[in-house]
């Protein structure tokens, strides 16, 4: 087997046990539309979430966190204070930081904020193919917090952009695309009703930092992948539509099994 091949056989099925096992504390920066129900993933996933953005505690908080997650969903610059404190904070006591760019392309100053972000160091970055193909040097055609791209056309700016910031990258689609700037891998699954809820994005990335607690952050963010991905497609095959998908998603995150987190779904690019 190949260390790639590895990688893949084992770690995720091994995150999620460590993870229930471990319930780690995660620090969740993020917006106002994802608060509650990012929250409610972390539980149902086996975390535990805790929403601390003031510039006043949050370095503090970020200290005895397992990780932390910044999101710029609804930002504005006293959120921005707390983010960069935040982030400080983790860098001194070795913590673990994941980054979402929502809509970063849509106005200069969403798109300032995220390029000093990003260049903080982020283990992991978690975006939709319009979010990481504007990160990553090309213009694409999102609108607000919507992909408006294919994923496989940002599979060349997340490399770019995992490179530039030593950061492992996540874009998420109809299928996902992970890469540390090397590796590279697509991860099939979920379901076309999970972009038709608001916020799954932004939970996904919350869920990224609770791996990321208890596992490197290429293992973290494909674990993070994989427990969507099973979790989504099951929900969806009960669901009714949006509004019944979400507390069937939230059952089905509770259920997954390290043993559904299996190869069967993953792809090196
Ligand atoms: N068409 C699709 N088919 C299957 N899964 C999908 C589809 N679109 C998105 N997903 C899944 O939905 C989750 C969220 O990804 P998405 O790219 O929609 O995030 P986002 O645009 O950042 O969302 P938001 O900003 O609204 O939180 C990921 O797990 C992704 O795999
Ligand atoms: C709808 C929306 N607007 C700002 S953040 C957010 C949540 C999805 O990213
Ligand atoms: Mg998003």
């Amino acid at each position: 087997m190949t260390a790639l091949e590895e990688t893949l056989a084992t770690a995720p099925a091994e995150a999620l046990s460590r993870m229930r096992a471990a319930v780690p504390l995660v620090q969740c920066i993020t917006n106002y539309v994802a608060m509650t129900y990012a929250a409610n993933v972390l539980l149902a996933a086996g975390a535990s979430p805790a929403m601390v953005h003031a510039a006043e505690e949050s370095g503090d908080f970020a200290a005895i966190a397992g990780a932390l997650t910044v999101n710029i969903g609804t930002l504005s610059p006293d959120w921005v204070a707390g983010m960069e404190a935040a982030i400080a904070g983790a860098h001194g006591a070795g913590t673990p930081w994941v980054l979402d760019p929502v809509a970063c392309f849509a106005t200069r100053y969403r798109g300032q904020v995220t390029r000093d972000l990003a260049a903080r160091r982020p283990a992991i970055i978690r975006g939709n193919a319009s979010e990481i193909l504007w990160l990553g040097g090309t213009s694409g055609s999102g609108k607000g917090a919507d992909a408006g791209d294919e994923v496989a056309a940002a599979t060349g700016a997340a490399r770019r952009l995992a490179a530039e910031t030593g950061a492992v990258v996540a874009v998420t689609g109809a299928e996902d695309f992970l890469t540390d700037g090397s590796r590279g891998l697509w991860i099939a699954g979920g379901s076309p009703v999970m972009p038709r809820v608001t916020a799954t994005g932004c939970a996904l990335t919350a869920l990224a930092g609770g791996y990321a607690a208890i596992a490197e952050p290429f293992d973290a963010a494909l674990a993070a992948l994989m427990h969507f991905a099973v979790a989504g497609e099951r929900a969806a095959a009960t669901a009714a539509g949006p509004g019944s998908f979400v507390p069937a998603f939230l059952d089905a995150l509770a259920a997954v099994a390290p043993g559904d987190m299996g190869l069967q779904r993953v792809r090196p690019a």
